[in-house]
């Protein structure tokens, strides 16, 4: 297979804090990748470490085949980190200038691919303004900018659309598609799960330091079963009896929503219920959202206490 980013057992730690821990990920060329995790899951240094701005512990990672810190593979990857922060003196366009002299642009490939970024992100007529002058999301416009200035081959986004409007998230989705489409890779950390879940073919789970489970996000989906139940009567003998068979449940109201991994725990459900004095008015199988699937993986990767 051809891999856009391989990692293995990738680790690291700062002093006696886990920052990750043997991170093994397989990224294919040409796919929209997803990282997610809760805040303080180890996402951010798992790409500070790919991105050579931290050495990891232990481990190994190649970007487009080539071992970490290979210098031609660097002018071929673009970044837009979290939290952007630019010379706020320069204009749009002498930004670019300074990254395009950093990726060692000649002035002709400056002049095809600075009007190409700066129309791309949609600053066309505004590029010759200060960055002290743009709003938060032209900000983030600008380092998208910066990012696809070298045209890369594989793109890492940190939270890129933080600072955007739904207009502007939309129009960085339609970007990001229009990049797969032509043969490009983006790994995408994002806490913005509905977004996520339009865009993605493969995610990973990350929670305290560990990637709990990866993989083509439609077969994680319907991996996972989803039951929505409304019953009343909710007593200690029912909640042990769920929690025996779901995975993870919550509660509100009379309403239980439970995750299951076997079909035939959905009866089970049912029966718990009723075998226990509570009155069952409704029951439905829902396909699990990004969001339910983030939330039941965590709780679990909490269950099996790590090692915080
Ligand atoms: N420079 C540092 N020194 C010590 N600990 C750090 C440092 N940077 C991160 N950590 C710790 O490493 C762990 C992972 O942090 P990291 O920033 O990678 O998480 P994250 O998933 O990116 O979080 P968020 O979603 O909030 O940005 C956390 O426990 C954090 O406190």
């Amino acid at each position: 297979m051809d891999l856009a980013i391989e990692t293995v057992k990738l680790t690291k730690h700062y002093g006696k804090k886990v920052g990750c821990t043997d991170i093994c990920l397989r990224v294919s060329r040409g796919q929209i990748f997803g990282f997610l995790g809760p805040n303080g899951a180890g996402k951010s240094t798992l790409v500070k470490i790919l991105m050579g701005l931290l050495f990891p512990t232990s481990g190994e990672a190649r970007l487009l085949g080539k071992p970490l810190g290979d210098k031609k593979i660097r002018r071929k990857i673009g970044f837009l980190p979290e939290n952007f922060r630019y010379h706020d003196w320069l204009t749009c366009r002498q930004l670019l200038e300074f990254h395009a002299s950093l990726y060692g642009m000649s002035n002709a490939d400056k002049k095809r691919h600075i009007p190409r970024v700066i129309n791309k992100v949609g600053l066309t007529g505004r590029e010759n303004q200060k960055i002290c002058t743009y709003s938060k999301g032209m900000q983030q416009r600008a380092g998208l900018a910066c990012a696809l200035l070298p045209d890369p081959e594989l793109l890492f986004l940190d939270e890129p659309t933080s600072a955007l409007d739904p207009l502007g998230r939309r129009d960085v989705r339609n970007i990001l598609v229009d990049l797969r489409a032509s043969g490009k890779t983006i790994f995408l950390n994002s806490h913005l799960l509905s977004e996520v879940e339009m865009i993605c073919d493969t995610v990973a789970f990350i929670s305290k330091g560990t990637v709990i489970r990866q993989g083509n996000l439609d077969e994680l989906r319907s991996a996972e079963i989803i039951v929505e139940m409304r019953f009343k009567g909710m007593n200690e003998q029912i909640r042990n009896a769920l929690s025996s068979i779901a995975s993870s449940f919550t509660i509100e109201g009379d309403t239980v929503i439970a995750s299951v991994s076997r079909e035939e725990d959905i009866p089970l459900l049912a029966e718990v219920v009723i075998q226990c004095g509570g009155s069952l008015y409704e029951l439905n199988r829902k396909r699990s959202s990004l969001e339910e699937m983030f939330i039941s993986m965590v709780r679990e990767g909490d269950n099996n206490a790590g090692h915080y």
